[in-house]
């Protein structure tokens, strides 16, 4: 059975709305990168050297990442002799099944969060300015809201003119309560009184913003380290999850990001914001596999119900849905 016949029903038992959700969010990758795959293959019969050349240039368009690309290639050189393909038609599905392998193989950590059973869950969301920090956190309260959780927001951010009310209009719009101080005072401090009140109400889970300077990386550390000090200190174990948001739409920049707060802390997952705005959407590989740290949610839009858990199968439905629903209905 081919590799798409396998997905198809892989995900047929899952959620409609969500497999739909990464089709329609992934539209643009799709017309570009499976377009020019599609293109290919329709010129090339067989599979030879020029067709990997070609083949190499479309990923390394699609952000893969270089690194990425190269192995995946020889992958991909090795598994077209093993099954001794020779018509290009089959190269799609096979591209497919090497690109999950990839995802997989860079870890084995989940992509789910890490919710404690007992007691409060603090999450701690870093990232510049204008990657969607505060709409994802927006999100994310909303989903675990559904999921029937309580949730509680710091406004930790309180360097960025206006970071604070843009929570509080996400607070008010999830029905979800947001600890603040004056911009300008200590994110720490407000760490510390966010912490004492979801303790008092029992809240479930604490999902804390933080300012995105990234001009001084030492400062940034010493701010990530100092925040980090009183949440532990507070919650032994705590933070249970720092989540680095990236924009999917700034493409090899947001690889550079991800390695200096990468080292300026440690990161537990990536957000990847902004799926559905590129037609570059190679990038979660390229994090995946550069970084060895797993795309956790993705935003496939704008609404609320737009932040997506990652899942490779997903994705690689979303990249060449209309092959697998044709190959499927054979
Ligand atoms: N299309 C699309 N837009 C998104 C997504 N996530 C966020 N946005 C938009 O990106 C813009 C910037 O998001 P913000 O949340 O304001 O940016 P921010 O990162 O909070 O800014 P800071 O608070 O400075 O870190 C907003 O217009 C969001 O609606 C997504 O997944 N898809």
């Amino acid at each position: 059975m081919s590799f798409f016949k396998k997905l198809k029903e892989k995900i047929s038992n899952q959620t409609e709305s969500v497999t739909d959700k990464f089709r329609d969010g992934l539209t643009k990758t799709r017309d570009s990168f499976s377009g020019r795959v599609n293109d290919l293959v329709a010129r090339y019969r067989k599979v030879d050297e020029d067709f990997f050349e070609e083949l190499e240039e479309i990923l390394i368009q699609a952000d893969v990442g270089f690194g990425t690309v190269m192995e995946l290639i020889d992958e991909l050189k090795m598994e077209v002799k093993r099954q001794n393909i020779k018509d290009s038609s089959q190269m799609q599905s096979v591209i497919s099944e090497k690109l999950v392998e990839i995802y997989e193989g860079s870890g084995e950590e989940k992509s789910s969060l890490n919710v404690q059973e007992n007691g409060l869950t603090v999450i701690l969301f870093v990232g510049v300015n204008g990657v969607g920090k505060t709409t994802t956190i927006g999100k994310l309260a909303y989903k675990l809201k559904s999921e029937g959780k309580s949730v509680m927001m710091a406004a930790g951010d309180t360097f960025r003119a206006g970071a604070i009310d843009q929570l509080e209009v996400w607070g008010d719009r999830v029905g979800v309560s947001v600890i603040k101080q004056a911009e300008g005072s200590d994110p720490a401090a407000v760490m510390y009184d966010a912490i004492q009140a979801a303790k008092s109400r029992g809240a479930d889970i604490l999902l804390c913003d933080t300012a995105g300077r990234l001009q001084n990386k030492v400062n940034l550390m010493k701010e990530l380290e100092k925040v980090k000090r009183v949440i532990e200190r507070e919650i032994p174990g705590a933070p249970h999850e720092v989540l680095l948001v990236l924009d999917a739409t700034t493409g090899q920049n947001a690889l550079i990001q991800a390695k200096t707060f990468k080292e300026a802390t440690d990161v537990t997952g990536i957000v990847l914001t902004k799926l559905d705005g590129t037609a570059k959407g190679g990038i979660v590989l390229a994090i995946r596999n550069e970084l060895n740290i797993p795309v956790k949610f993705v935003g496939l839009g704008e609404r609320m119900d737009d932040l997506q858990e990652f899942d490779p199968d997903k994705y690689v439905y979303g990249l060449f849905a209309d092959l697998v629903e044709e190959e499927s209905a054979e």
